[in-house]
């Protein structure tokens, strides 16, 4: 069973430490680790170079008798010097992929916030130091970056947890939504239970290596033997709420409401009432721009510096990347330097206009509405055979991020707005997506028409009804995903279809052996538009996320939208919104608020530059 995971120097100063089944921290077990692995050069293996590395930590190594013998699976950081190690009790093949993936999370989340950096610098400072400080400052002014992996590292864990169990068609047990503690015991029992699945071969980064291809190239989407949905478990009803997703105009089109203050709603309400009696975005945050500059002067560079420099700390704070934040602060800089303060206007308000217009600018307005009216225009087209081309999406991102969830949302939006909808299972690498992707469908059949009975075929035989069905063909490998895209764009614009969904295989913006079939399947699929779905807890990698996907299609082709999703997880720190839409110039379609199909919102940029300014 699982123990704990620690981040740690090799001198054993613990960086950072978790235990999910909530017990005591046991700092036995890390000694023993040092002891065995790092200090004692006999058995320093050789197996370190590789990126994750099992080793069995002998009992006796340790002074206390309590210890027993237990695993330890790490990864070594190299410059600075940092241990990511998961320890557990027992070796099984179960707990060393659960431990590779807690792992690989540690270390994404700790590269994405630049920890190591921060480390590195304050190791160098005492370097230079060496005479004034007594200890290591190892974590100086880390603590708030460190509190945020804390939380981040939570909640993408629970989540992981939560999609297995999903895969696991457990949706319906009451645990699903008890802590993350329940769900990981619960995972371990159903690990002691299970033997080890054969069926599936699983490659670097989850993907497959081999697979069935005669069973691939018969692109079989009728088959529904797999539909989790057609046993006799009941799977949950899905919860919306209509009122706050949206409103019908006056011409019929549905449109997303903005988001507003849902996800500052728990400031109190004194707090609120000064923003609104200022009327002013950055009242609190920003109020020291009057201290520094005042009165009717012109504003020099070095009037700015401190205000700029604060300016910076405030949008970091607010997970702006660094890069993007001194942009901004240039851009302010560029607006202020030069310019004499009105008598009425203060340099506060001045510094505000400059920044919100600077942020307006890099965030754009709402662009949703057009993009209805541009499916609305193609669709009504009928060519020569009397048939429509359907409006065709695909949906991109890094693994884990809320693709199919928002692929499904997005779905409801258009269902709203009478378009008929064919969602396609384009992930044909990771287990369970398709049948994820069916509890999706079934879910929103059930929504657009509430007799519609779970797990039954429409008249043409597939899952969904006649306003969103699912197109899928199984598992296999690139060539399968571009095949099932061109047949899908066929098959609905032969019977009728106004949208094609693409859902597509979550992966790694930095693996270039990943990345490279999205270019192929661009060109051969040739959708309207590519919507990449980055989450919001990212943060700075954001930046290179973005970049990479914008990227991956080749010179002929962009990403045309982004959906941010899971807003409702961190509060006012929206910077991976300014981040991604900076790297790119590629506007936000939605942003994403919760795991609803009406949790999808138009992303408000006066609501956004209050929010990160506040
Ligand atoms: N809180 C919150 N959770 C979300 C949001 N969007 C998606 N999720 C959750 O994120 C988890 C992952 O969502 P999926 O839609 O399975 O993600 P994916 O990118 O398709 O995953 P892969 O196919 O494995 O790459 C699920 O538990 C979703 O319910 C959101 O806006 N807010």
């Amino acid at each position: 069973m699982f123990e704990q995971l620690a981040i740690l120097t090799p001198q054993g100063t613990v960086l950072y430490q978790y235990n999910p089944l909530g017990k005591k921290f046991q700092e036995a077990q890390i000694n023993a680790f040092i002891n065995q692995l790092i200090v004692s050069p006999a058995t320093k293996k050789d197996d370190i170079t590789k990126k994750f590395s099992v080793f069995v930590v002998n009992s006796s190594v340790s002074s206390k008798k309590s210890v027993k013998n237990f695993c330890a699976m790490f990864h070594v950081n190299k410059q600075p010097e940092i241990y990511f190690v998961v320890t557990y009790a027992e070796l099984s093949l179960e707990l060393n992929r659960d431990s590779e993936e807690l792992l690989k999370l540690a270390i994404d989340l700790w590269d994405s916030l630049e920890l190591s950096t921060s480390v590195s610098e304050n190791l160098n400072q005492y370097k230079t130091n060496a005479n004034e400080h007594s200890q290591v400052f190892i974590l100086n002014d880390m603590e708030e970056d460190l509190s945020k992996y804390d939380k981040y590292l939570k909640v993408k864990y629970e989540e992981s947890i939560k999609a297995k169990l999903t895969t696991l068609s457990e949706l319906e047990t009451k645990e699903i939504n008890g802590s993350p503690e329940k769900l990981v015991h619960k995972r371990i029992r159903e690990a002691k239970k299970t033997s080890t699945s054969g069926g599936r071969k699983w490659g670097r980064d989850g993907m497959m290596e081999e697979i069935n291809t005669a069973e691939a190239s018969k692109l079989d989407f009728s088959e529904s033997d797999r539909d989790p949905s057609s046993n006799n478990s009941p799977t949950p009803e899905p919860i919306i709420n209509k009122e706050q997703f949206g409103s019908r105009e006056k011409n019929g089109d549905y449109l997303i409401k903005e988001i507003d203050d849902l996800l500052t709603s728990n400031k109190n309400n004194d707090e609120e009432k000064d923003i609104n009696n200022n009327s002013g975005y950055f009242m609190s945050g920003f109020s020291f721009l009057q201290k520094h500059v005042i009165g009717n002067k012109i504003i020099t560079e070095k009037d700015l510096l401190s205000v700029l420099d604060k300016l910076k700390k405030q949008l970091i704070s607010k997970n702006v990347a660094p890069e993007a934040a001194n942009y901004l602060a240039d851009q302010v800089s560029r607006d202020l330097v030069g310019s004499k303060t009105a008598i009425w206007t203060s340099v506060e308000n001045t510094a505000r206009e400059s920044l919100t217009k600077a942020l307006t600018q890099i965030l754009m307005p709402n662009v949703s509405v057009d993009l209805l009216h541009e499916i609305q225009k193609k669709t009504s087209i009928l060519d020569s055979e009397g048939k429509k081309q359907p409006y065709v999406f695909s949906v991109v991102g890094v693994n884990g991020v809320g693709k199919s969830t928002n692929l499904s949302k997005l779905a409801f939006w258009l269902l709203q707005n009478n378009q008929k909808v064919l969602i396609v299972a384009c992930d044909t690498f990771r287990s369970g997506a398709v049948e994820q992707l069916r509890v999706h469908v079934e879910n929103l059949a059930q929504l657009t028409d509430e007799s519609h009975v779970r797990g039954s075929k429409n008249k043409r035989g597939k899952s969904g009804n006649d306003f969103v069905e699912l197109f899928e063909a199984g598992y296999g490998g690139s060539d399968l995903v571009t095949k099932i895209a061109k047949q899908a764009i066929k098959y609905a614009k032969d019977t009728g279809f106004d949208i094609v969904l693409m859902d597509t295989a979550g992966r790694r913006h930095n693996d270039a052996t990943l990345m490279s079939p999205l270019k192929a399947f661009a060109e051969q699929a040739k959708p309207d538009k590519i919507i990449m779905v980055g989450e919001a807890l990212v943060g700075t990698d954001s930046v290179q996320q973005a970049k990479n996907f914008n990227d991956a299609f080749g010179k002929a082709r962009n990403l045309d939208f982004f959906i941010i999703s899971k807003c409702d997880t961190v509060g006012e720190m929206l910077g991976t919104m300014v981040n991604m839409v900076y790297a790119t110039g590629i506007p936000i379609l939605f942003v994403g608020v919760g795991q609803t199909y009406t949790d999808l919102r138009t992303l408000s940029v006066k609501w956004a530059v209050n929010t990160l300014m506040s």
